[in-house]
């Protein structure tokens, strides 16, 4: 029995993906200017080439120029650097997404750090991550699954989280560290829980608000979650599913949704929750860069 409020992530992304749309035209009435995204894959992970080929088409969608570069799993770093670049130097470009994880030949880090930050659409750039990190939240650009989990949260919470326990799993720079700090932006009081905290689920039970990226399907159990707590599932974990046939898979999230659905008040589900809210603050990122490189401020999401 599902008791808690289940978060439509999709409906909130489709929200997200209007605004988007809405503030792309009038960019190009005002200025002329198109929005132009370029995501970079390398290689032929077939689950990577399913992401980018929706951030390709949502790109379409919202009016951006969107082009897509492949490149082959032999390629070099010098040639990675070298196309990165030109999207730098590109004045029709305003958001950069080299797709990760690259090859293992490759060191994506500098990679990375070599995208102008005011492309870094991905957020992961230190100038982004620093500006995050000194409540600088104007002139940055905030990582797009933290970010899309944030807009979940506001959507529950509103925007200040005075008063309320936020427990963040996960330390990683792509999510867990941005999270925990857009979440005590908004006045949270922010723990960082991981691997190695002694006692997870108690610690996990303090939370009002409890985020779970722990990487590991299902971990998060109904007796980890507070009464009344709001659930936000970061997990992507593809299963076997052999109720659906042989050789059969299903995405799953962090959180055993189903018995957690019976104590927390609202949940997201996976697939349909952060997912699409990750893609959806991609392009809104890419349009506000293209705001920025236009002189004109910025929309907010
Ligand atoms: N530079 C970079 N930036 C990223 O943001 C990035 C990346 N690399 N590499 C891979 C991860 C993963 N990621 C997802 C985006 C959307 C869904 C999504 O829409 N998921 C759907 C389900 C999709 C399905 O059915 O497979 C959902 O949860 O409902 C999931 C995962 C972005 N990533």
């Amino acid at each position: 029995m599902t008791g808690a409020t289940v978060i439509d992530g999709k409906q909130v992304a489709a929200s997200v993906i209007e605004a988007v749309k809405t503030a792309t035209s009038a960019l190009e009435t005002e200025t002329g200017a198109k929005a132009g995204l370029a995501v970079v894959i390398v290689g032929d992970d077939p689950a990577s080439h399913s992401y980018v080929t929706s951030k390709s088409r949502m790109a379409k969608e919202c009016g951006f120029t969107s082009i897509q570069h492949t490149l082959p799993a032999e390629t070099t770093q010098e040639e990675l650097a070298k196309l990165v670049q030109s999207l730098n130097e590109d004045a029709s470009i305003h958001g950069i997404l080299v797709q990760l994880p690259l090859p293992k030949h490759l060191n994506s880090e500098p990679i990375i750090q070599s995208i102008r930050p005011e492309k870094d659409v991905d957020g992961l750039h230190v100038v982004n991550a620093g500006k995050l990190a000194t409540g600088d939240l104007a002139t940055g650009l905030i990582s797009c699954t933290p970010a899309g989990a944030m807009l979940l949260v506001r959507r529950v919470h509103g925007e200040d989280l005075s008063g309320l326990n936020a427990v963040v799993i996960g330390r990683s720079n792509l999510f867990g560290k941005p999270m925990a700090q857009l979440l005590l932006n908004a006045n949270a009081t922010v723990t960082v829980a991981h691997s190695r905290t002694k006692d997870l689920p108690t610690v996990a039970r303090t939370a009002d608000i409890l985020v779970a990226a722990v990487g590991q399907p299902q971990m998060v159990k109904a007796d980890w979650i507070k009464p009344g707590a709001t659930v936000i599932d970061v997990g992507i974990n593809r299963i076997a599913a052999p109720e659906r046939g042989e050789g059969k898979t299903r995405l799953v999230g962090d959180v055993a949704f189903t018995e957690a659905s019976d104590v927390a008040a609202v949940i997201t589900p996976v697939p349909g929750g952060v997912g699409p809210m990750t893609i959806a603050m991609l392009m809104a990122n890419t349009v506000i860069a293209a705001h920025r490189a236009a002189g004109k401020t910025a929309p907010k999401f």
